[in-house]
């Protein structure tokens, strides 16, 4: 309990960011009746010893007594909670130590002043730490410390909304007594994985050998979101964007996009033969594919797609390739990109029958049955990411911002996975070779990552919206060491 204790007290100062102490902050415990409070106390007691001016309010019947006498040992001292609490408006920072895992759904929480800076003990109270449903009145926070293991509600239902960053605080032992099976990817995460996935071949290679994205995309029904995609893989930094789009609206793409060239049915045959022949490192004509944006799926495009979904080169698959895309067994490594109203009918597709409702309640769930029908990563797109193997592995994403949620913004994290997947030090591949579901994964979730930098990135200038997002990525995959 005193590691936690320790850990949250650290994320405290951290949030707080000032040493010496500035005059007038104020740290405020809500201490619960269980264990949560107690490991609120315990960090209220190291605040005190580090020269904090702290205030613990007493929410519940009872609070742990060992932590309230250490506490009061070293200065703090503790007040019933009421609703015109003096402290609680005059906090700089509150920890939220009412509820974590005992939490049952329902309690009486207290109100706390809007703009309050919040960091969660454990869990949010007021969430519940398996389903992730939360209640009207949660504590929504700014960060969370949450101890031994990530907790199911935090990655599903309300949890990624309420819940702020997480840091997971390993303890000596795993007091949840299993593994997790759902990882979340944060920031700090995501540069890890793209460092582990980097390979020492970046350097001295050609465009090709950087790699080539191949993307089919675009409609005179659409005729922006071909755009987007290869505006954002471009400004990602990609080797080479090949693009195969309807004739009708190939002159826009090459004033829009003057960096890519067109690839006809004829060449995209000649590529994927081409992949077959090459092995690692000596440059496929295409290397990755991103496939639908923009796709009219009444006039598809014919004949050269069927191939492309037949190889083995990796794939993103978004928006109406979402509808051509076949169900079951595949060679070809793949992430499909549906938001929930398109997760139904991938669904729908292979035979089964689930509303929007049932998918929002629990996304991880029907993600791994779209995962399992198309043997393939799905990537389900929303406030949350949830990212599902067909093994049922899976990683979530709430490093967002909900200003993403604009017109061509899915076309975007299009084009930053085709990027992705396209880079050769990244996926290994350029060739012969495949990626794992494991790899595609990871780099979807890297992928997810980046999109909400950017819209983070975009949020804190002004409004947002698509191509703000791909001004801005040339920065951003700086910060992500490309
Ligand atoms: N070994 C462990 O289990 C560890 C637990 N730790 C801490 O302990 C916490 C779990 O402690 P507890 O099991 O004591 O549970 P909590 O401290 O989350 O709260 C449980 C208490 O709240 C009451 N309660 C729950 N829902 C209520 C409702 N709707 N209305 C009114 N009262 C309600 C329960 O009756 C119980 O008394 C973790 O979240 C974590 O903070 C950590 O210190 C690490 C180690
Ligand atoms: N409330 C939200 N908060 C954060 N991100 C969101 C939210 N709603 C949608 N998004 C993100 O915005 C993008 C929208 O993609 P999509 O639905 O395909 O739109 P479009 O087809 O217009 O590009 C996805 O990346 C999704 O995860």
């Amino acid at each position: 309990m005193k590691q936690a204790a320790s850990a949250l007290a650290a994320e405290a100062v951290d949030m707080l960011g000032e040493q010496p102490v500035a005059p007038g902050t104020l740290v405020v415990g809500l201490i619960g009746p269980g264990n949560n409070g107690g490991d609120g106390l315990y960090a209220l007691a190291q605040l005190e010893d580090q020269g904090y001016a702290t205030a613990a309010l007493q929410c519940g019947p009872s609070v742990h007594s060992d932590a309230l006498s250490v506490y009061e040992s070293a200065g703090g001292r503790i007040a019933p909670y009421s609703q015109d609490n003096q402290p609680l408006a005059n906090a700089t920072l509150i920890i939220d130590a009412l509820y974590g895992l005992g939490y049952r759904s329902g309690a009486e929480l207290p109100r706390i002043p809007r703009g309050s800076r919040v960091l969660a003990c454990d869990l949010p109270s007021g969430l519940n730490p398996e389903t992730g449903v939360a209640d009207d009145k949660v504590l929504l926070a700014e960060r969370t410390v949450t101890f031994g293991a990530m907790k199911s509600g935090l990655l599903t239902g309300d949890g990624p909304l309420v819940t702020g960053d997480i840091t997971v605080v390993p303890l000596d032992f795993d007091f949840t007594g299993q593994a997790p099976r759902t990882n979340l990817i944060d920031k700090q995460a995501a540069l890890q994985l793209l460092d582990a996935h980097r390979s020492w071949r970046d350097a001295g290679r050609h465009k090709y050998q950087r790699g080539v994205l191949g993307l089919i995309a675009g409609s005179s029904l659409y005729p922006g979101a071909a755009q987007l995609t290869a505006r954002a893989a471009v400004n990602c930094g990609v080797g080479l964007l090949r693009t195969h789009v309807p004739e009708d609206i190939a002159p826009l793409l090459a004033v829009a996009v003057p960096e890519t060239v067109p690839l006809d049915d004829d060449q995209i045959r000649e590529a994927l033969s081409s992949a077959r022949r090459y092995v690692h490192g000596r440059g496929a004509k295409i290397s990755s594919w991103a496939i639908g944006p923009g796709l009219d799926s009444r006039t598809p495009p014919t004949g050269a797609i069927a191939e492309v979904f037949a190889s083995r080169q990796p794939a993103v698959i978004d928006a109406s390739g979402l509808e051509l895309v076949p169900a079951g067994p595949s060679e070809q490594p793949r992430v499909l990109t549906p938001h929930a109203k398109e997760l139904r009918m991938l669904l729908r597709r292979a035979g089964v029958t689930v509303t929007i409702e049932e998918i929002t309640a629990d996304p991880i769930r029907w993600t791994r049955w779209a995962a399992l029908s198309y043997n393939a990563v799905v990537l389900l797109k929303g406030p949350t990411n949830y990212i599902v193997a067909p093994d049922g592995s899976s990683l979530v994403v709430s490093h967002t911002a909900p200003q993403l949620a604009t017109a061509g913004s899915g076309d975007v994290l299009t084009g930053i996975l085709g990027y992705l997947l396209s880079d050769s030090s990244l996926t290994g591949v350029n060739g012969v070779q495949t990626v794992s579901n494991r790899r595609m994964m990871e780099l979807a979730a890297c992928a997810a990552v980046i999109h909400g930098e950017a819209g983070r990135a975009a949020a804190a200038c002004g409004t947002v919206n698509a191509s703000r997002l791909i001004e801005l990525l040339p920065g951003i995959m700086k910060r992500f060491g490309f």
